[in-house]
């Protein structure tokens, strides 16, 4: 204990009996005496001492790491701005859950991770996110019918939550790798459907990890759906793979421009630009689980916000009608030019950052300067795990005045790069433009025809409602999000 309170220079902070990303950290759950992994959402005003501290450091007396926490938007950029020299490492232990399939993007470091980055990044093209619009508008027409809305002109819907959550995954599938999805699907020979194997894949990343392999012979019913859904996905994205593979070799069509073409073409190639099949399988799990629970939470989020904060909708409805007064479906050019929309998206990423922690371990001593308590300059050790802890900067007062409060014009006019809720330096999100296509077009289908409130209780403020239901966020799978929402609609 006393080596590890010196290994991150005797920085104040917590003491807890267990590291957050610990086994026991993670099982005990949120107390005062553990952290677990839910104090980012609920200590983010308390833990950086009420934001008076830039750096904090988790020391635990019992097990686990010892760790360095930065909710200082400066210290942050310090830090990641090291990134592709050789200052900085994903911990294998840490992204151990996102290695299920094989090496990829995210999960790697240094070359390798420069390797993965050429070769996926520009995988993302103007082609995708055409084919993203066609399928948002197919995928909301397929959703309003499956739930029974086109005939009602009032509606009820309690966890909302799920709908994001299916659309978005739909999504990802479809336009990223061609995966048949509809919104309801066919069931298989054991019972699971396609999207119903993937949705449970992506949300049993963590009990995957955990759980031993001998417990999957016994005859527990939860466990055996668990391991049929991923062994029954696995086969079949091999079989995939490889028909697309034959494919593309017999008709050398490697413009087609969805996400999965670009990473077989490069199973062919060698050297700087070349995936194996393990990658590519693990790049294209690794972009379902990026690209979907993130987006899902912020839709979910921007919609429970503007329910309560009934103007910021009006706003963001006469912007709508404004560009398209006829009612006709969005184009791209239609998505870019919605401003207010954009900031209330990024305004409810910002009180929910999906993104919830940028981890990294220094491979050597770096100096970063900080503000607060004092202005000094501090040493952080080779080996150190330093965690950008995004919820709490994105709540910093001393970065975003009155946090709390929910008003989208702080991002008015905020350049693209400047939105740190997508991270920062060369490692940044590189489906930025995927979700806000995304995003902006379900959006401007949902609020042009659907005018949205909450369901009060008796008596109840619109401010007592939001500390009530939107106060109440934690972890979806990998990713933060608000607790279930309901929604009253009303057709526009
Ligand atoms: C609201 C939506 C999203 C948020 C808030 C978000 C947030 C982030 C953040 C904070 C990072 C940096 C992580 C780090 O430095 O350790 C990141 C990286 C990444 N994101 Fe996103 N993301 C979103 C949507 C997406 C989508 C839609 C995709 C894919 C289609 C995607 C793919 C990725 C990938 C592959 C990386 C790793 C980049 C690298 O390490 O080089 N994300 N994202």
């Amino acid at each position: 204990f006393t080596n590890d309170l010196k290994s991150v220079n005797h920085i104040p902070g917590m003491r807890p009996l267990f590291a957050p990303f610990s086994l026991f950290g993670a099982a005990f759950g949120t107390r005062w005496w553990n952290p677990g992994l839910n104090w980012p959402w609920e200590w983010r005003k308390s833990a950086f001492f009420n934001h008076t501290h830039d750096v904090i450091s988790i020391v635990p007396v019992i097990s686990g790491g010892s760790s360095v926490y930065t909710c200082s938007m400066d210290v942050a950029k310090q830090i990641l701005a090291a990134e592709g020299k050789t200052q900085l490492f994903k911990p294998r232990r840490i992204v151990a859950g996102l290695l299920l399939w094989g090496e990829n993007i995210v999960a790697a470091s240094g070359d390798m991770w420069k390797r993965h980055r050429r070769i996926v990044a520009p995988a993302l093209t103007s082609k995708t996110y055409a084919l993203l619009i066609i399928e948002t508008i197919a995928t909301y027409r397929e959703m309003v019918d499956a739930e029974g809305w086109r005939d009602n002109d009032h509606i009820s819907v309690t966890d909302f939550n799920r709908l994001p959550r299916k659309l978005a995954l739909i999504l990802i599938a479809r336009c990223g790798f061609g995966l048949p999805m509809p919104w309801v699907d066919a069931p298989t020979e054991n019972g699971l459907t396609f999207g119903k194997s993937l949705t449970i894949v992506t949300e049993t990343v963590i009990p995957r990890l955990v759980i031993p392999t001998w417990l999957y012979k016994f005859p527990i019913e939860r466990i055996r759906i668990i391991e049929a859904a991923w062994s029954g996905l696995g086969s079949f994205m091999h079989t995939f793979l490889e028909s697309r593979k034959d494919e593309l070799q017999a008709t050398d069509d490697r413009q087609r421009g969805d996400i999965l073409s670009r990473l077989v073409t490069a199973m062919d190639s060698v050297g700087k630009v070349s995936l194996n099949e393990q990658e590519v399988l693990g790049n294209i799990f690794t972009l379902m689980f990026a690209g979907h629970e993130t987006t899902a939470s912020v839709i979910t989020a921007t919609l429970g916000y503007l329910a309560i904060y009934e103007d910021e909708q009006e706003k963001a409805y006469a912007e709508i009608i404004k560009v398209i007064p006829e009612r006709q479906d969005p184009t791209m050019d239609v998505l870019q030019n919605l401003p207010h929309l954009l900031a209330c998206f990024h305004e409810a990423m910002r009180i929910y950052p999906a993104g919830v922690a940028i981890v990294r371990e220094l491979t050597e001593d770096i100096t970063i300067k900080v503000k607060r308590p004092t202005e000094e300059q501090l040493t952080l050790q080779q080996g150190t795990l330093v965690v950008v802890d995004m919820i709490a900067l994105h709540h910093n007062p001393n970065v975003f005045s009155e946090p709390d409060v929910f008003r989208p014009s702080r991002w008015y006019g905020v350049p693209e790069h400047d939105i740190s809720m997508f991270g920062m330096g060369p490692r940044a999100c590189i489906g930025r433009k995927f979700s806000h296509t995304e995003a902006l077009c379900f959006l401007f289908l949902f609020l042009r025809d659907w005018k949205i409130s909450v369901p009060l209780r008796d008596g109840e403020t619109r401010k007592e409602y939001e500390e009530r239901v939107m106060g109440k966020a934690g972890m979806e799978g990998l990713v933060l999000g608000v607790g279930p929402i309901s929604l009253k609609m009303t057709r526009r």
